[in-house]
């Protein structure tokens, strides 16, 4: 993981931030470039949708206005990064435990750019053990679920979602049907949110300061 290629991809970004826009944001160490970023420009937008306690506060300590996605409707552009990134733009995302709010605004945003350092793009998409959120109460009925279905879940001890929940991180599987799987894993009761965003993927990967796809 380069931090070069983080602080790359995220500079990349505000290309594709325009004039009045209300930016959705969402979480980790190469958005927190972006929002960097963001703030030397904060003047020429009207604020940020977090997807984060965390982007929040950073949003927030650099002056820039945080709206709740309720108020601002549709949003035109979200940029987030991903724990994995596949040749379809499919991801695996979560490794910061904020996908649940990550996978909403992206839902809601036409353009999702994601930007990752070149350490994130695979193949096949699973070798990054892939997060779940789930009811605290189901942990371990889901966890069952997720073994049947060949998966090793482990319990992310000690961590607890913006939203009270907590989570399983899914080693072992071979994603060669992203879409597949994550419409099988979304019906398990229980289950908040599954970290492959394979049915939204995204819409633009910037790739460090390499590429563009
Ligand atoms: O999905 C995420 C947080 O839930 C992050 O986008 C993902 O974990 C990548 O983080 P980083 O930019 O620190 O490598």
């Amino acid at each position: 993981m380069s931090d070069a290629g983080k602080k790359a991809a995220a500079k990349r970004a505000m290309d594709y931030v325009e004039d009045g826009m209300i930016v959705g944001v969402g979480t980790g160490s190469t958005v927190a470039f972006f929002i960097d970023a963001l703030a030397e420009q904060k003047h020429r937008i009207e604020g940020a949708v977090s997807s984060s306690e965390r982007s929040t506060a950073a949003l927030k300590a650099a002056g820039i206005p945080v709206f709740d996605l309720n108020h601002t409707g549709d949003l035109a552009l979200y940029v987030d990064g991903a724990d994995e990134c596949d040749a379809h733009k499919r991801l695996i995302k979560g490794g910061g435990a904020a996908l649940t709010r990550e996978k909403i605004i992206a839902a809601a945003s036409k353009k999702f750019v994601c930007v990752v350092d070149p350490s994130k793009l695979v193949s096949v998409l699973g070798k990054f053990p892939l997060p779940i959120e789930v009811v605290p109460m189901a942990r371990s009925y889901v966890g069952r679920q997720l073994v049947k279905l060949g998966g090793q879940p482990a319990w992310r001890e000690g961590v607890t979602t913006d939203n009270g929940n907590w989570v399983l991180d899914v080693h072992n599987l071979q994603i060669v049907d992203p879409v597949g799987l994550e419409t099988e894993l979304n019906q398990i009761s229980g289950v908040v949110t599954v970290g492959l965003f394979a049915r939204r993927p995204a819409d633009v990967v910037i790739v460090g300061d390499q590429k563009v796809f």
